[in-house]
């Protein structure tokens, strides 16, 4: 079996979560949340989390703001501001730049906010190497679709990166002399967050309890309980690698979290030099092709090239279908697929190799049969 672990990341909590999960290890918050100490956007489950989260912080009476309550007036937030901190430390804390200052990070879309995150993770690592001259952008090898993005979305993209890019300026002041490239890098890391970016999701009870894992999975049996579970998206993600593999309506690695790490275990056996793929929502069996076609072209801008969708599959035939009424019939019969068969048969793929064909009632005789059953009734 094939695990893949991928760590190099960045992530960013969906706003539907914000109250209800750990803004750091997306985890379900508990009754006593930790506050970031600058600022109302983000809780914690614990201090670890708010370390990691917001770093070292420097207490004194100009940077310290009451945050213990989700009622503070955002209009006298958004006059505070915080000194800004050169990090000093290997670890660069993901939300220290959105503390203090125009209370940005809770207006701006989940992926312009991500956005900025990889952008700080790239000053803050040059700053800690000493190259703070200059600040240009990370050049990042992922792909982007800015040229066929429609002219709506790349209007929205440029406004973003300078709305995106003052709020950067702010907070690290004139610490940093800026390349006059940086608001077209900053677009097209807008544009490259995009299309790479993976939804976090975990397993939430819907019979009100705490949040499952898909690693501790669920026994009916040993718990001799029924319980229904949910997959619930909290956040969004980059990950280096993972961003690298493409969609297939038919995976072959299935993808799941513990936190913030991204776990690929393969589910079926992969030959030598065959593509890692898995799925990026839509798969054969729960949609039929002309739906999966259009969730990815909705969601992700591609035409779905897969191997599944380049052939009808009997999944895609009868997911959608009416069970034929004829009792001598073994197959379901699908309204649109009916029509368009020759000979009053559909040749149906049931996998790569195997070929069979569907044989479909005469609509005709199938009238007659209700027509009978009626008059039986
Ligand atoms: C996260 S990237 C995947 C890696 C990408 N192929 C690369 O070379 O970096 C997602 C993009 O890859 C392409 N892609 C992924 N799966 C695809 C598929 N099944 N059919 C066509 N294009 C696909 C699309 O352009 C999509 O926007």
């Amino acid at each position: 079996m094939l695990r893949i672990l991928l760590l190099r990341c960045m992530q960013i909590i969906l706003k539907s979560c914000r109250e209800t999960h750990c803004h750091y290890c997306f985890s379900e918050a508990p009754a006593d949340v930790v506050f970031c100490p600058l600022c109302t956007i983000p809780v914690y489950c614990s201090r670890k989390c708010q370390e990691q989260a917001v770093g070292g912080i420097s207490w004194n009476q100009d940077t310290y703001l009451e945050s213990n309550s989700n009622a503070v007036d955002l209009g006298i937030l958004s006059l505070t501001s915080t000194r800004c901190m050169a990090p000093n430390s290997k670890q660069i804390a993901e939300h220290r730049h959105e503390c203090g200052g125009a209370h940005w990070a809770a207006v701006l879309p989940a992926d312009i906010v991500l956005a900025g995150r990889l952008m700080a993770q790239y000053i803050d690592s040059r700053m800690l190497t000493g190259k703070s001259s200059a600040i240009s952008g990370p050049n990042l090898d992922l792909i982007q679709h800015y040229d066929i993005d429609s002219p709506t979305s790349k209007l929205e993209s440029h406004i973003c990166a300078i709305v995106l890019l003052l709020c950067l300026q702010k907070h690290y002041r004139s610490d940093l002399s800026w390349k006059e490239e940086t608001l077209s890098q900053l677009v097209l890391l807008i544009c490259q967050v995009k299309v790479n970016s993976i939804a976090i999701v975990c397993m939430k009870s819907m019979d009100g309890g705490q949040g499952l894992t898909e690693s501790k999975g669920y026994s009916a049996a040993d718990d001799a309980v029924m319980c229904s579970v949910e997959q619930v998206k909290v956040a969004q993600a980059i990950y280096m690698s993972g961003s690298l593999f493409n969609h297939s309506c038919r995976p072959n690695v299935h993808a799941y979290f513990h936190s913030r790490t991204l776990f690929l275990r393969s589910t079926t056996y992969i030959n030598s030099g065959s593509p890692v793929e898995l799925s990026y929502g839509p798969q054969v069996g729960e949609m039929n092709l002309v739906k999966r076609q259009k969730s990815l072209q909705e969601n992700y801008k591609f035409t779905c090239q897969c191997s599944s969708c380049s052939e009808l599959h009997l999944s895609d035939l009868v997911i959608d279908s009416f069970c034929c009424p004829q009792s001598s019939c073994l197959g379901a019969v699908s309204e649109s697929t009916c029509y368009k068969s020759e000979k009053n048969c559909v040749h149906v793929s049931v996998d790569e190799s195997d070929i069979c064909k569907l044989s479909l009632p005469h609509v005709s005789k199938v009238d007659e049969d209700i027509e009978k059953r009626r008059q039986h009734q």
